[in-house]
């Protein structure tokens, strides 16, 4: 809760919302419960629907149209798709009240400031911001990046004083360090999970079920996170990709990693596989006795098995569920795609999503379990009950990889939409998760 100055403070001055979804409704009830008065507004459609959902909420005021946010707030944040920002602050940036504070919490930075220097009148000052988690997640302890694109140091100094309620840790970065650090841990990250859900789809399974050859910790990981994504919105992930400039580059080399990786597993080149593997550990992870991990692993083995979404049937809730021998392809090629670009995925720990710790966490427990990558190389070669799959998973990849690169917004969230619905029985799992 805010202090009783900031209580005195925050009379006279507004919080302007324009955009309502998920992050902008997040933002309006953490702002509102920590004394600030807030205006907002979605598009004008939804006037009345949002008015009576913020009805019993006397710290905001719910209006029409981001004119009527823009002249009456003393700093205003853009909460809308990343695609359209552009379009969104070319039509209500020259309402901007005189001498206020513009931000955005767009995932790309790249459009929104370009935005925001096209369109907004030049005694507005520029600081954005981006929560790295959803809407879902406890703020609390989560990384905010803050950038102080043009702005004064008091107006820098307010924006971090109403956002202190959120309670999360500030990273203070500029517009293009927040697009290339978020494009090797958000942009990759989803491509690498995109493609797993378009790999099952494909051959039409829901891993979880019984009988699966999917069992075990790190797959279920693998599951889980595959399928937080594929219950969210398209947008979200169609324009970190696609619009993050940066990001384009990291998701093409993940595909080519992921191709030559199963090249080589096809080919039966055991040794060429190994050496080439190795080679990426150390780069990433550090030569034998100087390694880049920190003593204890980032992920506890036993929480990797909390991430099940079989049923226990009675009997079997006090074994551990014997993990059947997988390759990994997914995770050899993300280290493969983190050694080639030179990425030390522990350096964005300061700029990190849940969702990336996870996936650095079961990336790191491959690579740090005595044996483990040994087998993954073994079954890459020998076994070939994966094959199928990988195979999928490959064509995924490129197909992401080419749709982000040709700009394909359409395409993206068709491809996304047709793997949506395919999962969409199990969406409601994924709300806890
Ligand atoms: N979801 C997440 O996990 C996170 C998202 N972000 C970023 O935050 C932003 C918002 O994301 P999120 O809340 O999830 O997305 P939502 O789609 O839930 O919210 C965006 C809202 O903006 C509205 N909008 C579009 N145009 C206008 C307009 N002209 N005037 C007023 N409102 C408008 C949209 O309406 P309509 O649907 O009708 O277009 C929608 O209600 C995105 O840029 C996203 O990248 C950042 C961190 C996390
Ligand atoms: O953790 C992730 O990568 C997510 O999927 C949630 C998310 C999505 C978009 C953002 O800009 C920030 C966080």
């Amino acid at each position: 809760m805010a202090t009783a100055s900031e209580f005195a403070w925050s009379k006279d001055f507004t919080i302007g919302l324009i955009g309502m979804g998920d992050m902008g409704k997040m933002y309006a009830r953490r702002l509102t419960n920590a004394g600030w008065r807030v205006m907002a507004c979605d598009r004008e459609e939804k006037y009345e629907e949002l008015a009576k959902e913020f009805a019993d909420n006397t710290n905001i005021q719910i209006l029409r149209n981001g004119h009527l946010v823009s002249r009456a707030s003393n700093y205003i944040i853009y909460s809308v798709e990343a695609a359209a920002i552009g379009r969104v602050v070319e039509q209500f940036g020259p309402s901007t009240r005189l001498g206020a504070i513009v931000g955005g919490q767009t995932s790309c930075k790249d459009p929104e400031i370009k935005a925001f220097e096209a369109y907004l009148p030049s005694d507005v000052d520029i600081v954005s911001c981006h929560s790295l988690h959803g809407p879902n997640v406890d703020p609390r302890g989560q990384p905010l990046v803050l950038i102080k694109h043009r702005a004064s140091d008091e107006s820098f100094a307010k924006v971090e004083s109403v956002l202190s309620c959120l309670n999360s840790t500030h990273v203070y970065l500029t517009a293009k360090e927040h697009d290339r650090i978020t494009a090797d841990t958000q942009a990759v990250t989803h491509a690498a999970f995109l493609s797993m859900g378009k790999a099952w789809h494909a051959n039409r399974q829901f891993p979880w079920e019984e009988g699966s050859r999917y069992v075990g910790g790190i797959e279920n990981v693998k599951i889980n996170l595959m399928l937080r994504i594929y219950a969210q919105k398209w947008h979200v992930y169609a324009g970190l990709a696609i619009l993050n400039p940066e990001a384009h580059k990291q998701i093409g080399q993940f595909a080519r990693s992921t191709t030559e990786l199963f090249y080589l597993m096809l080919e039966g080149k055991e040794e060429e596989l190994r050496e080439r593997v190795y080679k990426a550990k150390e780069k990433v992870f550090g030569a034998e006795g100087s390694p880049k991990w920190a003593g204890r692993p980032l992920l506890k083995e036993e929480l990797l098995d909390r991430f099940s979404l079989n049923k226990p049937t009675g009997d079997e809730t006090n074994q551990k569920v014997k993990a059947l021998p997988n390759n990994h392809l997914s995770l050899l090629a993300m280290v493969d795609c983190w050694s080639a670009l030179g990425i030390v995925p522990y350096d964005h720990m300061i700029c990190s999503t849940p969702l990336f710790r996870l996936w650095l966490g079961v990336t790191e427990h491959l690579f740090r379990t005595p044996g483990l990558l040994d087998e993954c190389l073994r079954v890459g070669i020998e076994d070939k009950s994966f094959r199928r799959d990988d195979l999928q998973f490959t064509i995924a990849a490129a197909g992401w990889a080419e749709c982000v690169s040709l700009r394909q917004f359409d395409t993206w969230r068709e491809r996304f939409a047709v793997t949506q619905r395919f999962f969409e029985p199990r969406k409601k799992d994924q709300r806890r998760g």
